[in-house]
């Protein structure tokens, strides 16, 4: 009999549960990895479940494997959530298929885990780039004795000082101290004429002088800030302040090796690890351009073989396991800067920058200003780019489409490049949508489609069968203007007339899965295309059950620390709208995401979505605003609608959605 074939046997009811499910991790497999499995037998399995991104290591699974019959290769790569076997012989292999699929283990966090096996003709996924150090980043290995490592781990007295508390803080996420100049979180900047009293501590000072003549480091830093984490602690990805610090800036790993993320704006995301006293020197693009944060989880994916130790974790998925985190301090020593800095990364650079961030809108007149720069100004300038990123349409807006009485009209609010236009060709679209330039794009593709504001469409009141709204309303400033817009959605319905509606959410990780937008940004995922709204979800899958928990115990921030304004360097003042750092969770309902155009890109021939890793090819950044909306809040706006029921209301991938209906 076929392996994968039971219909000739009675299953029972866990029998048909389970096989339901290896049937989803085949499909997961296909569609969101590109992974093919077969229906006959060979002498490799793919092993669903059993990934490094499940807390599955090398060390568990391997034994297991191997009770069966001879492992050829085990392949992990790093961050999936399944691995490959391969077996000597297909009998082999065979009887691992018949006995693991199914099988609970036990994960290297403790969590009880379901194997999902399948055949496979090869090992492949979803290729991922070569990649190098970011340009700038050196890691010096073994840069001090282990007795150092004591005597600076001693030095630090981690016991409350009352007479100077400023000098200390437990921040959600770590424990920090500092020395020469305190660094203020509120605004990420230190008060450069305030320096603390005592400078840096003595068994430093004499540490820097030793790396300045052997050339480690070209200038002597004047501030210290001492981080310790905990296993599953971490640090935002951020850029240290540019006018708060000069280029170099350097840090000693000690009591535990960490790895630290490097993420170039356009998504390219470089795991970096850091072995215990080890010295990270972060210049030039790398201290610029570069974010650097320390994902908050237990355990990093790390070279399985001996020989490795500081540096880029490739793809080399033969050699990779997973390492417990220890606690880790790390001693951070910058430059303060006395002048404005003249960095070649003016886009970044605080110093340079030639307005401040808008603010919170107080008024009508505020949120529409707002909305003018900060919406309909940057979709006008990006529309080709933004029209070359979307193409795939999502499921449940299609089967809304299909389900509608042909002949229907229906009316696309925001409809950008029209990419629901012609989805039903048996019913009668009209597309609107703020930005000639997106207009002209579903003019050029045939389609009904005219340039109005969404708060006043021209369309007779109770004339259209349907609407669709999607990725609009969240662009609105004002609580007041987004229930307009709501409004004059449902003022177009007829009696009868169904409207769906689609927000980007607050919650990108929701029912403990994460959203495509946040799954994209794993790192270790080489390069990953970077379009940054909730239409970046090109793909909907179902993901393979996972328990997901790498780094999802604190990986939300408290609202304490978004007042800290931790969350990102450039924030400046808490009334200004935070930027927000694209495939992260949102820390602030009210925010500007940037969209970063490629070179010369316009309205003009797409580029690539990303550039090679370290290049110097960064296009201008757009900053969009947007409101995403909590769990709940487009409902509760809806049911104050006049003659308005809600049909329907879900999360979809990151997003809020609702079906109404017209009384
Ligand atoms: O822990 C580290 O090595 C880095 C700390 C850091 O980036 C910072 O404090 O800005
Ligand atoms: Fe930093
Ligand atoms: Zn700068």
């Amino acid at each position: 009999m076929d392996s994968n074939h039971q219909s000739n046997v009675k299953l029972s009811k866990t029998e048909k549960k389970f096989l339901r499910k290896q049937i989803k991790a085949r499909h997961t497999l296909l569609r969101h990895e590109g992974i093919e499995t077969v229906s006959y037998a060979t002498q490799i399995l793919v092993v669903a479940n059993g990934g490094l991104g499940n807390g599955v290591s090398r060390n568990k699974l391997l034994p297991e494997l191997e009770k069966l019959g001879q492992v050829d290769a085990l392949l992990m790569p790093p961050n999936k959530p399944y691995s490959f076997v391969t077996y000597k012989t297909t009998e082999e292999s065979k009887k691992a298929y018949a006995t693991l699929n199914g099988q609970n283990i036990v994960n290297d966090l403790g969590q009880k885990i379901i194997l999902y096996l399948n055949f496979v003709e090869k090992a492949q996924w979803k290729e991922l780039g070569l990649q190098a150090l970011p340009p700038g980043l050196k890691v010096v290995e073994e840069i001090i004795s282990s007795e150092d490592e004591k005597l600076l781990l001693e030095s630090v007295s981690w016991t409350e000082d009352t007479d100077n508390p400023n000098f200390q803080k437990s921040l959600k996420h770590r424990r920090v101290k500092h020395f020469g100049y305190e660094f203020h979180y509120e605004n990420n900047n230190v008060h450069k004429d305030k320096p603390l009293p005592g400078g840096l501590p003595d068994i430093c000072d004499s540490m820097l002088e030793k790396w300045l003549k052997e050339g480690f480091i070209r200038h002597k830093p004047d501030q210290l800030t001492v981080n310790q984490y905990e296993p599953g602690q971490g640090i935002p990805a951020h850029i240290d302040t540019h006018s708060a610090f000069e280029d170099e800036i350097i840090s000693l790993s000690l009591g535990s090796e960490i790895i630290m993320d490097f993420k170039h704006p356009d998504g390219v995301t470089v795991p970096v690890m850091l072995p215990l006293r080890s010295l990270l020197v972060m210049t030039g693009e790398s201290r610029y351009l570069w974010t650097h944060g320390i994902t908050p989880r237990k355990f990093d994916t790390v070279q399985a073989s001996k020989g490795h130790k500081s540096g880029i974790i490739t793809g080399d998925v033969g050699d990779l396991t997973l390492s417990k985190r220890g606690i880790r301090t790390s001693f951070t020593f910058r430059k303060v800067r006395q002048t404005p800095c003249d960095c070649s990364y003016p886009l970044v650079c605080d110093s340079q920058m030639k307005e401040p961030p808008p603010s919170f809108p107080e008024s009508d007149k505020e949120a529409s200003q707002l909305e003018q720069k900060y919406v309909h100004q940057v979709y006008e300038e990006i529309a080709g780019h933004f029209s070359s990123t979307r193409h795939t349409p999502w499921p449940h807006i299609v089967e809304f489409l299909k389900a509608l009485p042909s002949g229907s009209l229906v009316a696309d609010v925001g409809c950008g490049n029209g990419k629901y236009l012609g989805i039903n060709k048996e019913l009668y679209m009209i597309g609107c949508d703020r930005s000639q330039n997106l207009v002209d794009i579903c003019r050029e593709k045939q389609y009904q489609a005219f340039v109005c504001d969404a708060l006043s469409v021209p369309v007779r009141s109770g004339s259209c069968d349907a609407c669709i709204s999607i990725a609009v309303i969240h662009h609105f400033a004002t609580a007041e203007r987004r229930m307009a817009a709501l409004q004059e959605i449902a003022r177009l319905l007829r009696s009868g007339g169904k409207a769906l509606i689609y927000v980007w959410a607050m919650e990108q990780e929701y029912q403990k899965k994460k959203s495509k937008y946040l799954r994209e940004n794993k790192s270790n995922q080489g390069r990953q295309e970077i379009s940054s709204d909730p239409s970046a979800q090109e793909l909907f899958v179902e993901p393979v059950p996972d328990t997901g928990h790498q780094d999802s115990a604190c990986s939300i921030p408290s609202i304490n620390d978004f007042q800290k304004g931790r969350y990102h360097s450039r924030e400046v003042a808490n009334s200004m709208l935070p930027i927000h750092t694209n495939r992260t969770s949102f820390h602030s309902q009210d925010l500007l995401v940037p969209w970063h155009l490629k070179g010369n890109a316009s309205k003009e021939k797409p580029t690539e979505p990303f550039g090679p890793a370290g290049t110097h090819d960064t296009g201008p950044v757009l900053h969009r605003y947007y409101h995403v909306f909590c769990e709940g809040e487009l409902e509760a706006a809806c049911q104050t609608l006049n003659n308005v029921s809600i049909l329907q209301s879900y999360y979809d991938q990151g997003n809020w959605c609702v079906i109404l209906q017209k009384a």
